[in-house]
């Protein structure tokens, strides 16, 4: 663990979630136990969001006039947009883009689909591939050139508070989801020159990894009416005037699987939070010449029991040493194990093993097993969010002088300063410590430090916003 990236690569191999053998730089493969992950893991995000929103499904090519018609926007993914450029021998006498994210490719259709303050809000959601031509260097899951699970949401609107409240809505359902992977979250409202190309502001979900270095999972950004504008998407309001929309997009992608293999995973492989791990419980029968047929009869009627009660359960049965097992599970991360030999049998128990802290208990095969499994759940997220929430907080270290930023940044911490939110202050600090500024804390956020009358580490004005500042990815 020492070397979180080596250990990081290790993993995704050794527990099979991708290939990344793939002839092009940053796109891999999903193996069949990784694709399961991703799937368990999209499941409760399309639950959360289809509560209100619609799921639809936009081209994957852009065509090149709409992609460039928002200047800011085109001039934020002009050095990442892949083209299209031929059809089989034809040059095409249209370039088409490939998408990078769709606001291009949705707005022209929402302004077909706008008409009357009746059909707002209109609330979209899709789960696609997006393609980046990131420079930076790629990482599998974390800075990749297909994005193969971006969730991006588009929201419409009569009025900015519309959008407002649906930028504390989307705010609301990120972090419900990242409980539900019991991953620890900084929320920051991102400094103005690291906001999404053509948003009025960005509030960004970062995560801590292992390294001491944060990882945007997640961001939110409010619109206003500038896309509006520019692919006039008006509607007629109630007093039969013409307005431009307001509008919202919020996305996450690979990353956020990155971050539940990263976070919780330990030297002995992937631990994963029970309401997403593809295997909830996995049992393994221990034979011995004699009564295997009995322990075997025994197994089965445990599966079945959990299986009706909806727990994903496996039984290990292939004939190789129990150890051999018990070291593939503990790779695995499934968040239980089952072990059953025939003197359990006759003592009617079986030992239960919890992947999260390796705890071992007895059960009563006779007692209700299966409600007591289920609350074994709960307390494994609950022991597995408080570890890395506790992790995280303890990282996070303010400071009042510039000069122990890079200490505390080589100390794997995220610094936590006064500032003065002025721009040109702003890029001075990111220029003298060559460290980025996550953004700034909302006044009720548990990061927030009373900042009446300190002053801003870098220019000594009047203090305005507590701010983060860390390594990124
Ligand atoms: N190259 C990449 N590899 C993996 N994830 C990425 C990459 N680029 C961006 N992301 C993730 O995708 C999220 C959304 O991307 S974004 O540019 O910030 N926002 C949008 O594209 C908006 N259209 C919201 S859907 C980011 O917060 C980040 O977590």
């Amino acid at each position: 663990m020492e070397n979180f990236s080596q250990w990081y690569h290790n993993i995704l191999e050794e527990a099979s979630i991708i290939d990344s053998r793939y002839p092009i730089k940053g796109m891999s493969v999903w193996l069949p136990k990784g694709f399961k992950l991703r799937k368990h893991i999209i499941e409760p995000l399309k639950k959360l969001l289809d509560k209100d929103h619609e799921e639809v499904l936009f081209p994957l090519l852009v065509p090149e006039d709409e992609l460039a018609k928002e200047g800011i926007h085109v001039k934020g993914f002009e050095d990442e947009v892949y083209w299209v450029t031929h059809g089989g021998q034809k040059e095409l006498n249209k370039k088409l883009a490939i998408r990078p994210t769709s606001e291009t490719a949705m707005y022209p259709m929402f302004s077909l689909w706008v008409r009357s303050h009746i059909d707002l809000p209109m609330k979209f959601y899709q789960v696609v591939n997006t393609f980046r031509y990131e420079t930076k260097h790629t990482r599998p899951l974390i800075r990749v050139r297909e994005i193969t699970t971006f969730k991006e949401a588009h929201t419409v609107h009569t009025t900015k508070e519309g959008a407002d409240e649906q930028v504390k809505e989307a705010i609301k359902i990120y972090k419900e989801f990242f409980d539900t992977l019991a991953i620890p979250y900084l929320l920051s409202k991102r400094p103005i020159w690291d906001k999404f190309p053509g948003a009025d502001y960005t509030m960004a979900f970062d995560t801590l990894m292992p390294d001491g270095k944060t990882l945007q999972i997640g961001t939110v950004h409010n619109l206003g009416q500038t896309f509006a504008k520019t692919f006039d998407i008006t509607y007629e309001t109630a007093e039969s005037t013409h307005d431009y929309v307001y509008q919202t997009c919020y996305g996450l992608s690979d990353r956020v699987i990155a971050s539940v293999i990263g976070i919780h995973g330990d030297e002995k492989g992937l631990r994963l939070p029970p309401q997403i791990a593809p295997n909830q419980v996995t049992i393994i029968p221990i034979i011995f010449k004699k009564g295997g047929e009995e322990v075997l009869n025994k197994c089965e009627e445990i599966k079945s029991s959990l299986e009706s009660n909806n727990i994903r359960t496996s039984m290990d049965t292939r004939d190789i040493r129990p150890g051999k097992k018990f070291y593939e599970w503990e790779l695995n991360g499934s968040p239980i194990r089952i072990e059953l030999g025939p003197r359990d049998l006759e003592n009617n128990k079986a030992v239960i093993v919890r992947r999260d802290n390796l705890e071992k208990v007895e059960i009563d095969l006779e007692s209700d097993y299966v409600s007591k499994i289920e609350e074994m759940f709960k307390e494994i997220s609950e022991n597995m969010k408080n570890q890395v929430w506790k992790k995280m907080n303890d990282s996070i270290i303010s400071t009042k002088s510039l000069d122990n930023v890079n200490e505390l940044i080589k100390d794997e911490k995220v610094v936590s300063f006064t500032w003065c939110g002025n721009e040109e202050c702003g890029k001075v600090i990111e220029e003298i410590t060559e460290i980025d500024i996550l953004g700034t804390q909302s006044e009720n956020s548990d990061y927030c430090k009373d900042i009446d009358g300190s002053k801003c580490i870098h220019c000594g004005k009047e203090g305005k916003y507590t701010a983060l500042m860390a390594k990124t990815y």
